[in-house]
């Protein structure tokens, strides 16, 4: 990719959230430690178990043990009452616990009544959490929770939600200062006000990390049984934990040398949707505090110990830290019902922008940030539009116009935006490296050379490899130099790509192997993909090229994604006899395809694919980008004056700015 992503998020300040929720049954099926909010366990098999086990607390335990698994090495420890915690630290601090907990309790307590009675309910997370807020505030008057029940009480009409609250007193009688219309009060608040937080799966994130052989051995074993899931409830059968750990499965050591082919079935059979059908975790997090925003300042995100406040932008606008209430990927007027929904109203600069009120540019910038991170892209255009209309020769908001049409596929017009951006803002540095970066690939007259390829299609996908296309004595010269440079630098990076971080090395990092690779482009590698593709070498560009390394004792394997690319190749730097596995997997497949050094394999960068698992050894391959621009035949053949007459006169009379931004925005409709 030729930007990183929306900012890695950069946790600038801890507000642990009052409470967490665990979720026995729902979708996600993930559990947190009850206490600090850690995801409890050691990686994904408690959450894994989530979906399969009673939602009454005394039988958890049990079922677990029927599950075979030995959890108590995995470092969770279960309260009888079935929550869940991540240590006996964090079990033996969760004072608020201790009060609603039905663990010791006997069948029949008034507690374990009331458990029993809320698990039916749409809501029962939130009531949940109403105890849990309760308990803390009635044991520890200095707290949040304290100040929080004091608002809820004050501020906030009873619920009518028809919860056996009294039943809970009976149990617990310290709650009775808060009576049953303060319970009542504090969960409709809870309700009202609770905040879901969602973000990246934990299990997947959880498989990714998962490095640690024994740890992934269990995982693959667990994923095997085919019985855990048997569930006898009317829902549909939740088997999203069984498709991450057939991920997981998929990054073992052991089963993918001795048992290869039954691991790659079951990886094959479930992985591939396996992230699209998760369930984001859901913390529900109680922040009365801060004021809401539709492109807010902040998001409140879980960790592995805490749920940090999360600063979006390094530049955000000036004012108060704000979070949003709503989903901020809704329209306007579902926003506002939301809010009113909440007792709130909003006047924030997002609505005001989206009211066609005028807004600062400091605050516009707020506005399109928010719009890149969920992804609504004509929404992040309008607002660099607006800055630019302010001032056009603005950096962030030039560089921002040129970032969100790579995001959107739309490469060609990226790089013009870029050169005019760098016309206008030449010492903004993110367009100065990205069109540094782009200038550094070779582009245009290439080798007529041809190549043996073979062609593997399944249900219209073709993948085209083949076995020699660049010389193993070049290949040798390309891993002396990665590592030459690696080695006096800052070594191998890991977070260059954000939602599937490889071990790799940018090749325009290096002059001498940008310079080796420009060769092979010219040579060998456009005229081998224009052959399989259809594309014209001369047109083919680079959006980035990477040395990635894979390592059976580091990084092994990558998770099935897609490219930001027309096309993706991989190019294989060393000998097979050096390693085993490996390859590009791809989905559609069901396949690992790989090549001899040198050898090429060839793909459309939207196919679902991932790095199959280096079992053994090393392995180096070079992965590029590209895309075929065609957008510059376009605009030749527009400014030429070719459809001046089918505009009406109105087209393109001179090459002004003015005229390229409209270009560019006609060629954005096709
Ligand atoms: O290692 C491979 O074969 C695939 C690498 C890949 O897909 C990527 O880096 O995007
Ligand atoms: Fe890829």
């Amino acid at each position: 990719m030729p930007y990183p992503p929306p900012p890695p998020a950069e946790p600038t300040k801890t507000t642990p959230p009052i409470a967490f929720v665990q979720r026995l049954r729902n979708r996600a099926a993930c559990l947190c430690c009850a206490r600090c909010g850690a995801f409890a366990g050691n990686d994904a098999l408690v959450q894994c178990a989530a979906p399969s086990i009673p939602r009454d607390g005394a039988s958890l335990a049990d079922a677990l043990k029927e599950l075979k698994i030995k959890h108590r090495s995995h470092g969770v420890v279960f309260c009888g009452c079935g929550a869940v915690f991540c240590s006996e630290a964090c079990l033996d601090d969760d004072e608020a616990h201790a009060l609603h907990c039905c663990g010791p309790r006997a069948e029949g307590d008034p507690v374990v009544a009331f458990r029993a009675s809320i698990c039916g309910l749409p809501y029962a997370d939130e009531v949940l959490l109403a105890v849990a807020v309760a308990c803390a505030a009635v044991n520890d008057s200095e707290s949040e929770a304290a100040a929080w029940v004091e608002f809820a009480l004050s501020a906030f009409d009873a619920s009518s939600e028809d919860i056996p609250w009294a039943k809970l007193i009976e149990g617990v009688p310290a709650l009775e200062s808060l009576g049953v219309e303060g319970l009542k009060r504090v969960y409709g608040r809870v309700r009202e006000e609770a905040l879901s937080i969602t973000r990246e799966s934990p299990l997947v994130a959880r498989c990714r990390a998962c490095t640690d052989a024994k740890d992934q051995s269990i995982l693959v074993e667990f994923a095997r049984q085919d019985d855990y899931d048997e569930d006898e409830s009317d829902e549909p059968p939740e088997d999203t934990s069984r498709a991450a750990l057939a991920v997981a499965a998929a990054f073992a050591d052991e089963t993918s040398s001795s048992d290869e082919e039954a691991t790659e079935e079951s990886f094959a059979s479930v992985a591939a949707d396996a992230e699209a059908r998760f369930e984001p975790l859901e913390v529900l997090v109680l922040s009365e505090a801060r004021p809401h925003a539709c492109a807010p300042t902040y998001t409140l995100s879980a960790n592995s110990k805490s749920a940090p406040l999360t600063l979006l932008e390094k530049r955000v606008a000036p004012g108060p830290a704000t979070l949003s209430r709503v989903d901020t990927v809704l329209e306007r007027e579902d926003r506002l019902e939301w809010l009113k929904m909440k007792g709130l109203e909003c006047d924030c600069s997002r609505c005001r922008f989206e009211n066609g009120e005028s807004v600062s540019s400091t605050l516009l910038r707020a506005v399109a940030a928010c719009a890149e991170r969920d992804g609504r892209f004509e929404d992040a255009l309008r607002a660099h539009g607006a800055v630019l209309a302010e001032d056009p020769s603005d950096g962030d908001a030039l560089y921002g116009r040129a970032r969100v049409h790579g995001w959107s596929d739309k490469w060609g017009i990226e790089r013009r935006l870029l050169e005019e951006a760098i016309a206008l803002a030449p010492d903004h540095p993110d367009i100065r490296k990205a069109v540094n970066t782009r200038d550094a690939y070779h582009a245009g007259a290439c080798s007529s050379r041809t190549f043996g390829f073979e062609t593997i299609s399944r249900g219209g996908v073709s993948v085209w490899s083949s076995n020699s296309v660049v010389s193993s004595e070049a290949c040798a010269t390309a891993i002396e130099l990665a590592e030459a440079h690696a080695s006096a630098t800052d070594g191998w990076t890991t977070a260059r790509h954000f939602a599937v971080p490889t071990t790799d090395l940018p090749v325009h990092a290096s002059p001498d192997l940008l310079k080796w690779f420009n060769a092979c482009l010219k040579d060998a590698i456009f005229p081998a993909v224009a052959q399989v593709t259809g594309a014209s070498s001369e047109k083919l560009r680079v959006i980035d090229a990477f040395v990635v390394r894979y390592d059976a004792s580091k990084q092994k394997a990558l998770p099935l994604h897609s490219d930001q690319s027309e096309y993706s190749i991989t190019l294989p730097l060393n000998d097979r006899s050096q390693y085993e596995g490996g390859g590009t997997y791809f989905a559609a497949l069901d396949e690992a395809v790989n090549c001899d050094t040198g050898g090429l394999v060839v793909f459309p960068g939207a196919l679902y694919h991932a790095g199959a698992p280096t079992t053994k050894g090393r392995r180096y391959v070079i992965v590029a980008f590209l895309f075929e621009d065609r957008d510059q035949d376009e605009l030749e053949r527009r400014l030429d004056g070719a459809d001046r007459k089918l505009d009406g006169g109105a087209g393109f009379a001179d090459d002004s700015e003015d005229d390229l931004s409209r270009l560019l925005a006609n060629m954005n409709d096709q």
